[in-house]
């Protein structure tokens, strides 16, 4: 099995495989050209034999927080170890960064425990994150994930202030 940066070439398989999962809030949707614009954000892994079975991808929002996105792989091909080869190579791409904390929302806290990452209690605590999805999101006001971070979470935030975060979460009102 080889893990590697993606390539455009690879944008159709992980098109397919991210929205296959999205029609019940696994993973956000995402559209085609997204996917295209971000491909730099994506690591694949494949077969010997160069078969597609997965991808994840590492969302930069500075140098103080990064973000596991879309870790996904093929039913067929899961339980050989693709999952965490995938996650570790992108953990790896957060350090070769410099980052220091890595988060995720995900409604499988248990896979991820193993790498360091831990509950962080009040999704408002990464506004970043907030403003890039939650607001965005269908679920804003109904959310079923579990916020996640690996490393100490950022007292700063470049895409908005945390106060008005929690307003856009209702939880100050
Ligand atoms: C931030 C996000 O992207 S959240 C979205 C996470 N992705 C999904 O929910 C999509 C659906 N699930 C999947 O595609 C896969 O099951 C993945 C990506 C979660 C795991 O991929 P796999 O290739 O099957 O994982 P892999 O074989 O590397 O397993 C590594 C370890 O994690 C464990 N594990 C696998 N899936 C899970 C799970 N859902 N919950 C807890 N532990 C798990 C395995 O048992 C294994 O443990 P071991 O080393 O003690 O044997």
């Amino acid at each position: 099995m080889l893990v590697r940066k993606a390539r455009l070439q690879d944008a159709t398989n992980i098109y397919e495989l991210v929205n296959s999962l999205s029609h019940d809030g696994t993973l956000l949707r995402r559209v085609f050209a997204e996917i295209c614009e971000n491909i730099r954000d994506f690591t694949v892994a494949e077969s010997d034999s160069g078969v597609f079975l997965g991808c994840g991808a590492l969302h930069l929002y500075g140098p103080h927080l990064a973000e596991v996105r879309s870790i996904v792989v093929k039913p067929e091909a899961k339980g050989q170890g693709a999952g965490a080869k995938l996650l570790n190579a992108l953990l790896e791409e957060a350090d070769d960064h410099g980052v220091g904390c890595v988060c995720l929302f995900t409604r499988i806290p248990d896979f991820f425990f193993r790498y360091g990452f831990r509950v962080v209690e009040d999704k408002v605590a990464l506004p970043d994150k907030i403003y890039k999805d939650c607001q965005n999101c269908p679920r804003l006001y109904r959310c079923d994930e579990v916020a996640m971070a690996r490393g100490l979470v950022p007292k700063v935030s470049i895409l908005g202030p945390r106060i008005e975060a929690e307003q856009l979460v209702r939880l100050t009102g």
